[in-house]
């Protein structure tokens, strides 16, 4: 039989990327990245020039169907595949990035009467005009001991549906008496591209506060937010909610013409890109923390019972991988914050220097900086330059460095931010293992590991663990393309569950970062330091970071 291949689409906050995979071995044939025509609308809206407020981010529902287009029709013709032997396609999304859309699944935004709303646009992931909606849904659902709250760590984000749809009939109740249905993205690209919309239990799950047993909160809750809302779930939420790997449709013809494909071919329900990542390094069973390691760190973790966990983002039944409960938690700032320190705070003299050997500024400063054993710097730092979103789950946090002196170097403190990420991914480790959700291993993906020996070091020695790293450079997508080939199935020639696929598709590295023991014994100790630090801070003995905000907005 001819080989076989499945196509992943990874849909990124500024691009969309396509990834031909073979389904024998997970070998990456073809990629190809349509950056969208629109990219992240945070200022005005295309065409009306309409003004946007602080906070919004939106995006042209347009520009992920161009994704589709221009990224397929490429992988197919680098590739030099027959279309016949494509059998599956799966994509991966950022989340929750929602919009609204009507009886036929046209999104709102493309109503000539609707496009000069900001509302009817999509709302991606990072739009975070929705905080005082967040911040009544904590009050109301705590005050009536909701017992979804403990699932998501003891609060909703503003980033999530309900907190997005709430924002919507606050400020456009029109809009939101027109749409049809509110959807994340990534079902509504699987609905264009089968014609029927149905939804996913990792989006539900995680960012609509939806539970396999339970369903959504009780109409009773909804109608204490809003007496507008309380049938929200059964009318402008309604739709089938299916586990990850099950076939969402077909593509169709009209789609199959547009993409290069043949039509009929198995399109898998959506999936959140750090999720689908999980597969794709092969962790299909407990114990294992994968890392999503960019801008900022999704950590994903599977577990066989639901336990409550301090902070964590979420735990979903069939969340990641079918058959286990999904645990969610992440770092809101890693690379950036190696970024804002490179970009805003080094003298010039490391920037010439760096030119000089011809070096980027990161991989100078990392060279310098590995020159010292853990605990020779004399700092420490807190990581939370965005605030800290697992385990305190608090946007008001700011960044600390203790320690300086008139002899500190610009490479010490670059050491110090990366060791500071690496005790805040401690803490979330520790949160998870000593509450029931066993981490005995760590594996990694993303840019990160690609880019910084001494960062992943550091992250085996603080945490005391072995971690394995990703072989593919495009992991969500790669995994993307397992759930298509699952959504085939084997008779058509992929496979029957995501458990197979990851045996034959899945790949690290044959290197691993193991911790060495006399750092893991330095670390252990400027660890408890920073542990005082973090609840001293964080945990409101001294609210100084709060009342600096607080003076800074009055000023
Ligand atoms: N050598 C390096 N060491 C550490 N961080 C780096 C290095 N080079 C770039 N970065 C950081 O990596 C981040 C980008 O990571 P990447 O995984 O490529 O992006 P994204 O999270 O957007 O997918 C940026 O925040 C950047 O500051
Ligand atoms: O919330 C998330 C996953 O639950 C992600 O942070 C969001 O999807 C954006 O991811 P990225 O920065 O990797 O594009």
């Amino acid at each position: 039989m001819a080989k076989k291949y499945a196509i992943g689409v990874d849909y990124g906050t500024e691009s969309g990327r396509a990834v031909l995979v073979d389904l024998s071995d997970g070998t990456e044939v073809a990629d190809h990245v349509t950056p969208y025509p629109h990219n992240v609308i945070d200022e005005k809206l295309p065409e009306s020039g309409v003004r946007l407020e602080h906070d919004w981010a939106l995006q042209h529902p347009g520009d992920y169907i161009e994704v589709l287009k221009r990224s397929v029709p490429a992988v197919m013709k680098a590739s030099g595949v027959d279309p016949a032997d494509v059998i599956g396609l799966g994509i991966d999304f950022t989340a929750c990035t929602m919009l609204p859309i009507d009886e036929e699944l046209k999104p709102l935004c493309f109503d000539p009467e609707l496009k000069e709303q900001p509302h009817s646009w999509v709302k991606l992931w990072k739009h975070h005009a929705a905080q005082d909606e967040a911040n009544q849904i904590n009050e109301v659902a705590g005050r009536r001991g909701e017992a979804f709250l403990p699932r998501y760590g003891g609060k909703i984000s503003s980033e999530w549906m309900i907190a997005k749809v709430w924002q919507i009939l606050d400020e456009a109740p029109h809009i939101y008496e027109q749409a049809d249905r509110f959807v994340e993205a990534t079902d509504w690209v699987v609905s264009q591209m089968t014609g029927r919309l149905v939804r996913n239990s990792c989006t539900a799950g995680y960012k609509s506060i939806w539970h396999k047993q339970e369903g959504y909160p009780s109409q009773a809750f909804f109608k204490e937010l809003d007496t507008r809302l309380e049938h929200l779930t059964e009318t402008k939420l309604r739709g089938e909610v299916l586990p990850l790997g099950t076939k969402a449709g077909e593509l169709t013809e009209e789609m199959a013409a547009l993409m290069g494909l043949n039509p009929g071919i198995a399109i898998a329900v959506g999936n959140v890109d750090a999720h689908a990542a999980v597969p794709a390094v092969g962790v299909v069973t407990p114990g294992k923390l994968v890392m999503a390691m960019g801008t900022s760190i999704c950590h994903m973790l599977l577990g066989s019972d639901e336990k409550q966990v301090e902070g964590m983002c979420g735990v979903v039944e069939d969340g990641i991988i079918p058959g286990f409960m999904g645990y969610e938690a992440g770092q809101s700032a890693v690379g950036d914050i190696f970024a804002w320190y490179v970009e805003e705070a080094v003298p010039a003299y490391v920037k010439e220097a760096a030119e000089k050997e011809g070096l980027n500024v990161h991989v100078w400063l990392e060279q310098k900086a590995s020159a010292y054993k853990p605990g020779q710097t004399g700092l420490l730092a807190l990581d939370w330059w965005n605030g800290n979103r697992s385990t305190l789950v608090d946007t008001d946090l700011t960044g600390l460095l203790i320690g300086c002196t008139l002899l500190t170097k610009p490479e010490e403190i670059y050491r110090t931010l990366l060791e500071a990420t690496a005790f805040g991914t401690r803490k979330i480790i520790d949160a998870f293992h000593y509450n029931g959700v066993e981490v005995n291993e760590l594996y990694a993906c993303g840019g990160l590991p690609q880019k910084n020996q001494l960062l992943m070091q550091i992250y085996a020695d603080v945490t005391n663990r072995e971690i394995k790293i990703a072989d593919s450079k495009q992991t969500p997508a790669l995994g993307a393309a397992m759930f298509g080939a699952v959504a085939a199935g084997s008779a058509k020639g992929g496979y029957d569950s995501i458990v197979e696929a990851a045996k034959k598709m899945a790949r690290v590295r044959k290197e691993t970062y193991k911790p060495i023991p006399e750092n893991v014994a330095v670390y252990e100790r400027l660890y408890q330091e920073y542990s005082k630090l973090h609840d001293y801070f964080g945990r409101g003995e001294n609210d100084v970071m709060k009342v600096l905000k607080s003076i800074k907005e009055q000023v």
